[in-house]
């Protein structure tokens, strides 16, 4: 299978250099600052206790060809739009586009530009950043890729391409519904971010201050509420989950979205929570608390682009 990772970031890079160490025929979309980098210092993977190095295959937008089998879409949702058009040249008829962002808004993108057959749903979970040297720090074991087609079905391609990430060692669950699970990650992951970003701290940070553990499960509560209400309850076990993560004594967890607030760089505001709260607001759910998460996002936007 002929594949085209879009973006050697901290999941693309990850999950890309899994395929490639298994064997796959990975082939980087890069830009060139990053290509260079790769280029002087290969991309390396650290942290749990590993440590490997790989020299991949990278190309740049002006000299993509294809079309690729698979197209792993692993670009922050501040980069999509640019990513769509860079990606057209791989995108032939029998093109599968996988998406890794959290969030929705870009699937109807990705409908819109390919069509709705060319594009699967995705659902990632790793832990992974990349660092000062653009090394790919690995924080927690997790190497999880839910995905499928978006109307449900169990297609060849879809059993084709599970069974090449489970020959790279990615847990890759294919959902009755990707388009739930999607809806379940961004409950998760707005939770995530609205407390820890509100809060600036850490989960733990959070929930061992006094008052702190009412916090996460009022903030989940309004975006199950939106969820539940776009037609995608949470179920009981879900919300559980959720709340082993987002409210714990003592844990240093923070999600990407927190790493970037806290970097002085873009986050993906608009996508996560201004998305959110307009569906929010479309659906008649009131969400005080991701409201108030979203505009401190967004001063923050408006911050560091006057100072840009
Ligand atoms: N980090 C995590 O643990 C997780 C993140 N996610 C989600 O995954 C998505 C990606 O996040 P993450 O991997 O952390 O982001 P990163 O910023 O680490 O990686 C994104 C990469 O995309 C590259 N890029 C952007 N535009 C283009 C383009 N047009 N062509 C080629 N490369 C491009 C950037 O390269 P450049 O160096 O040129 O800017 C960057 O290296 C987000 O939606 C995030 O919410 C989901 C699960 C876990
Ligand atoms: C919380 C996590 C790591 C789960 O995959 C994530 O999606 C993020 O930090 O953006």
């Amino acid at each position: 299978m002929k594949i085209l990772v879009v973006g050697a970031g901290a999941t693309g890079g990850y999950f890309g250099a899994l395929l490639a160490r298994a064997g796959q025929d990975v082939t980087f979309l890069v830009r060139p600052a990053r290509a260079a980098a790769i280029r002087a210092r290969g991309l390396r993977i650290a942290g749990r206790g590993e440590q490997w190095l790989l020299t991949p295959g990278l190309v740049t937008a002006d000299e993509l060809t294809g079309p690729y089998d698979l197209v792993l879409l692993s670009v922050k949702s501040t980069g999509l739009d640019r990513a769509i058009e860079d990606i057209a040249p791989a995108v032939g008829p029998d093109t599968a586009v996988l998406p890794l962002l959290n969030g929705l808004a870009h699937i109807d993108a990705l409908n819109t530009r390919f069509g709705e057959k060319a594009v699967l749903g995705g659902v990632a979970k790793v832990v992974t950043t990349l660092d000062d040297n653009g090394d790919i720090q690995r924080l927690a074991p997790l190497a999880h890729l839910a995905f499928g087609e978006q109307d449900g079905a169990v297609s060849p391609r879809v059993e084709r391409i599970r069974a090449v990430l489970d020959g790279a060692g990615i847990d890759a669950p294919v959902p009755d519904r990707i388009i739930t699970a999607m809806w379940h990650k961004w409950v998760f992951i707005t939770t995530f971010g609205a407390v820890t970003s509100l809060m600036r701290g850490t989960v733990g940070e959070v929930y061992d201050a006094p008052g702190g553990p009412s916090l996460a499960p009022a903030v989940l509560d309004e975006a199950a509420a939106i969820a539940a209400a776009a037609g995608h309850p949470v179920p009981e076990s879900e919300r559980a989950a959720t709340l082993a993560v987002v409210s714990v004594p003592g844990s240093p967890m923070v999600p990407s979205l927190y790493r970037d607030l806290a970097g002085g760089r873009a986050t993906e505001v608009e996508h996560l929570f201004g998305d959110l709260i307009d569906r929010a607001r479309a659906l008649g759910v009131a969400t005080p608390l991701l409201d108030l998460a979203t505009l401190h996002l967004r001063v923050h936007e408006r911050r560091i682009a006057a100072e840009a």
